[in-house]
């Protein structure tokens, strides 16, 4: 039976670190802050905001919602967007997405300030993370998966990964990270063929594709450690991963669990990416 890797374990050692550097600032007279843009109500951003909020709060960081309506003009919603980018107060932004439909995402994008740019979306933090530039912000979640793995001391150096999904908030720029730590990886997608046979030649199986338990135990090599970053909502409200848990565990020799894994450090993420903003933004005033 494999070890459950516990979210909440790892953003309680993330806590403590967090508050040092935000007492830090605070002793500067500097009071970190988020700033939430959220268009409309969708439930898993709703969900997300609740964590978000709940994190900040226990880590004494400031955090504010901006909430517009669903059926908002794209000039007005970029007005807001700048209005956040020059306020000094903020330090960082998370907007959430995807944006409803008539809304352009790739503009977004492209105005939001690199240096606020909280999870990771803009074409600068995007590039930093391929080049393997730390200065840069990544997708909180691929990061999360990150923080997962090095609490519970799993190598990444020449091990064999690999990740099922390819994403521009988990899969790729995950990847990217991984690689960064010398890991060996495959990226798999809807197109691979025998995807069961290229799973279970992995040390490490990421699971991030956004489908139930399409992650099966005949996947999942003997031993392996099997990290799933799915978050499936379905009719009856109840929330599934993208790994079938109980078989697979019986193989795995670690699982992260759905929820209260990966998911429930993304909000740790985020906070450290708001810490590291204010901090970078008053030591460069
Ligand atoms: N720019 C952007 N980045 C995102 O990462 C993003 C987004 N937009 N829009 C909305 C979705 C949804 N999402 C969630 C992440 C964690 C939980 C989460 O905390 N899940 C807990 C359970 C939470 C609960 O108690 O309900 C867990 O997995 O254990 C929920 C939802 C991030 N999203």
């Amino acid at each position: 039976m494999g070890i459950v890797m516990k979210g909440a374990d790892v953003a309680n050692a993330m806590k403590e670190e967090l508050l040092q550097r935000v007492a830090g600032l605070k002793e500067k007279g500097v009071s970190p802050c988020l700033a939430i843009l959220r268009v409309g109500a969708r439930p898993d951003d709703l969900a997300y905001e609740r964590g978000a909020k709940k994190r900040m709060e226990l880590l004494g960081i400031d955090c504010r919602t901006v909430e517009l309506p669903r059926d908002i003009r794209q000039e007005i919603f970029e007005e807001k967007l700048k209005e956040l980018n020059e306020d000094g107060r903020v330090h960082g932004i998370l907007l959430f997405r995807p944006l409803p439909g008539h809304l352009n995402e790739e503009a977004a994008k492209r105005i939001v300030d690199p240096g606020k740019d909280m999870d990771g979306m803009c074409p600068a933090n995007v590039a930093k993370v391929f080049a393997g530039d730390d200065t840069g912000y990544a997708p909180c979640t691929a990061e999360a998966v990150i923080e997962l793995l090095d609490h519970y001391k799993i190598p990444l150096s020449g091990k064999r990964v690999v990740v099922v999904g390819r994403s521009m908030v988990v899969g790729r720029p995950l990847s990217m990270l991984l690689l960064k730590r010398h890991a060996t990886v495959t990226i798999c997608h809807t197109r691979t063929r025998d995807l069961p046979g290229v799973c279970r030649e992995a040390e490490i199986l990421v699971a991030a594709a956004g489908k139930a338990r399409m992650i099966t135990q005949d996947m999942v090599g003997e031993q392996a450690v099997v990290a799933d970053v799915g978050i499936n909502v379905d009719e009856e409200g109840n929330m599934w991963g993208d790994v079938d848990f109980e078989t697979v565990q019986e193989q795995a020799s670690h699982i992260s669990p759905v929820p209260r894994g990966v998911g429930s450090i993304t909000t740790s993420v985020l906070a450290k990416h708001v810490v590291q903003a204010a901090e970078r933004q008053t030591d460069n005033e």
